[in-house]
């Protein structure tokens, strides 16, 4: 159950920081700083995606999910040697604890960079042909997305009082991987309440989030202290921004990866979001940065692969839907 208190997610404006003023730049570097060392969740406002491209980005997601099943199965997700495309509903499960949830009721569509077809996850896209721009207006905003992850990357490094380009490589290496997954949550039927979920509990994988929601809702965070979810509000064109269970380790738990889940529409409403996942370069080693270190502390975790990672990540959440992952 959502508990009856709002735990607030805070809402940082990045505005001025972007125009390079100092004082806001301090600002933000803190208040981004408490943010990831308390639930690893905040909402950015004052960014640099236009609202336009957003609008245009969902109009196209619109129109895609609502094709005839055949027509998305054209570019079904078990067609691609890397796991780009189209998936349907129940193709994953994220909540791998949970065995009386449903497999996650949203269909999704994944973009990656397109790469030669090799290690895991790298290859090329598949585009559907409907809507005729649906290929442009995803990579206009994927590379609008990437690059405000890029400037949140630096706000990251500052935040943990290191170089500001700390991250720079990780995110921005053309073999890097990132991930910008679009769903579409159909409201859920009234007789499957409760045990349905649009995305079951889980926490990310990667290093950084940004999400995208439209204004339906259903989004939800849980209060670690209190063990209970409280819903993560709405704010049209503003980013989600959440801390993965890499970033997490990286910053040996200083910055927290919290699980969250989404909550199927049950006012019979379609919700549709867009995630976009920083996993880096897959044969980085992810070792405690120095400064998550305290004297005489040691590092909690073992040095750990980013291929490692990700394809145990990948795999489990696959498997628990019975989805064969190649
Ligand atoms: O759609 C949402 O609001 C959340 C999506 C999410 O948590 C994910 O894709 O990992
Ligand atoms: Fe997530």
């Amino acid at each position: 159950m959502v508990a009856p208190v709002a735990v607030a997610v805070p809402v940082i404006d990045i505005s001025g920081y972007l125009a390079g003023d100092a004082q806001a730049k301090d600002r933000v570097v803190g208040e981004f700083r408490n943010a990831c060392e308390d639930q690893g969740f905040l909402q950015v406002v004052g960014h640099s995606v236009p609202a336009d491209l957003q609008s245009r980005h969902l109009a196209c997601l619109a129109e895609f999910f609502a094709l005839p099943a055949e027509e998305k199965e054209k570019v079904a997700q078990s067609k691609s040697k890397c796991h780009r495309g189209y998936e349907h509903i129940g193709g994953q499960k994220l909540d791998e604890l949970d065995e009386d949830v449903t497999a996650d009721q949203k269909e999704s569509f994944s973009v990656r960079r397109d790469r030669p077809l090799g290690r895991f996850l790298q290859g090329p896209n598949q585009w559907p042909e409907n809507p005729p721009q649906f290929k442009e207006v995803y990579t206009e905003y994927y590379d609008s997305v990437h690059e405000l992850s890029m400037k949140l990357f630096r706000v990251m490094a500052l935040s943990l009082g290191l170089n500001e380009k700390y991250f720079d490589d990780f995110g921005s290496d053309p073999d890097g991987l990132c991930l910008c997954r679009s769903h579409h949550y159909p409201p859920t039927p009234p007789d499957t309440a409760g045990r349905t979920r649009g995305i079951g509990a889980h926490t990310d994988f990667g290093a950084m989030t940004l999400l995208l929601q439209d204004v339906v809702g259903g989004l939800e965070v849980l209060h670690k202290r209190t063990g209970t979810w409280h819903a993560v509000v709405p704010i049209e064109g503003a980013y989600v921004v959440n801390i993965g269970d890499l970033m997490q380790r990286w910053t040996n738990n200083r910055y927290r990866s919290t699980m969250h889940r989404v909550i199927s529409p049950s006012n019979g409403k379609d919700r549709y979001s867009c995630a976009f996942f920083n996993e880096g370069v897959l044969d980085r080693m992810i070792e405690c940065i120095p400064t998550c270190l305290r004297p005489g502390d040691e590092p909690l975790y073992e040095p750990l692969k980013v291929e490692d990672h990700l394809i145990k990540r990948y795999r489990q959440s696959y498997w628990a839907a019975g989805t064969e992952l190649e």
